[in-house]
């Protein structure tokens, strides 16, 4: 039996998507697909990850192509997306995945998108810090920012980069000057602290570290990373050595990879893994589930320094509140006005930056 028109036609279109003659064959392909879905399936958004194709980025991308919450996937970085794209794109979720290379295409990456993701920027070797990445990422973090105001203004925006810290009101200051600020909508993820003194925490009590829930407050390096080991869900007691060990290994965890990783960078896969954590509870928030509360790097009034990390619950805004820190223990009370000394510093230098 001969082949229909119709199968011919659909057989020249997988063909064209599989070897295309020019990019705008592809693209209207993948565009029909789009809206295919937007036909047929559930709500879903529309998430940028930008640094797409870093060490972070790359299973960042796999596990968001996971995420059922998410329709299109728009893959954005100075190198390699449309590889991780043709792959992330085989598997057979239900996300449109698709790739943006090189500062030109930035604009067509942040387009209607609903939650950027990004983890672009240089990691650190053994020896540095956070704060040594400031040169290098600092300019990323504004580029990319100043694509956001003026792309997609209303979006979430999850800041992975490093120094957290600096790089949140740098993010801010561009978006006060753009005219675009609304500080619900930006988060510093802190997420991994979370994810590491849960794990640490439960290896210490015993117990399955999805069981475990402690908060980590402050900020995102070295002391500025606070955990709250008297508000531990379950209720649990410390040694002071535990308090010790604990605060210590959760603020260093950090270094720990970076020195185990021995010059080939700092966390990617707990930290995709981290990434996903917040991003699925920030889609959740703007699908309007009730009761999602994480940890994130904020502006906050909870202490007198514009910026800080502590329980926030996320909604169809963002963070559409900030809960206080609640009853501190002395050691806590100690550690919590050494990070606030640090902060400081850190977070003026990410506002100079801008505004100098
Ligand atoms: N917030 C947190 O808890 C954590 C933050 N980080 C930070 O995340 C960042 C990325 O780490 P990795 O993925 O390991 O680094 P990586 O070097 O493997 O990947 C970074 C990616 O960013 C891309 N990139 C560089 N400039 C860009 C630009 N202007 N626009 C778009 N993309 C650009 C690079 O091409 C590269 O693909 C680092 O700053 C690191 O310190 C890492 C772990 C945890
Ligand atoms: O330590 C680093 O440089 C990367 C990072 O932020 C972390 O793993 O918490």
């Amino acid at each position: 039996m001969q082949p229909t028109s119709e199968a011919n036609q659909r057989i020249a279109r997988i063909s064209a998507h599989l070897h295309p003659p020019n990019f705008q064959m592809e693209e209207s392909f993948s565009l029909r697909r789009e809206n295919c879905r937007a036909k047929g399936a559930g709500p879903g958004f529309k998430v940028a990850i930008l640094g797409a194709a870093g060490g972070i980025g790359q299973p960042l991308s796999m596990l968001m192509k996971m995420n059922p919450l998410v329709s299109v996937l728009h893959l954005y970085d100075v190198v390699n997306t449309p590889g991780v794209t043709a792959d992330i794109s085989h598997m057979d979720t239900g996300a449109v995945v698709r790739s943006f290379l090189g500062q030109k295409q930035l604009e067509d990456a942040l387009s209607g998108v609903e939650l950027v993701i990004i983890p672009a920027g240089v990691p650190r070797k053994p020896g540095m810090t956070r704060d040594d990445l400031f040169n290098i990422n600092a300019g990323i973090v504004r580029t990319l920012c100043e694509g956001i105001a003026k792309c997609c203004p209303r979006a979430i925006v999850n800041l992975i980069s490093n120094p957290v810290n600096s790089t949140v009101p740098i993010a801010a200051e561009v978006f006060k000057k753009a005219g675009t600020y609304d500080p619900k909508r930006l988060l510093g993820v802190t997420m991994l602290d979370v994810v590491r003194a849960n794990t640490f925490v439960a290896e210490v009590l015993g117990l399955d570290p999805r069981q475990v829930d402690v908060p980590v407050v402050g900020g995102h390096a070295g002391v500025t990373i606070l955990p709250l080991l008297s508000q531990v869900k379950p209720p649990s007691t410390f040694t002071p050595q535990e308090t010790d060990y604990l605060t210590a290994r959760i603020q260093n965890g950090g270094t720990e990879v970076v020195e185990a990783k021995a010059g080939a960078g700092s966390a990617t896969l707990s930290m995709a893994y981290a990434a996903v954590k917040f991003a699925d509870a920030c889609l959740r928030g703007l699908n309007g589930d009730q009761g999602v509360i994480e940890c994130a790097f904020v502006d906050s009034q909870v202490t007198e320094l514009p910026f800080f990390a502590s329980k926030v619950r996320l909604g169809r805004n963002g963070a559409e509140e900030i809960f206080p820190l609640g009853p501190l223990n002395e050691y806590e009370r100690a550690g919590l006005e050494k990070a606030k000394k640090e902060l400081a510093e850190s977070i003026q230098k990410g506002v100079s930056f801008i505004k100098k």
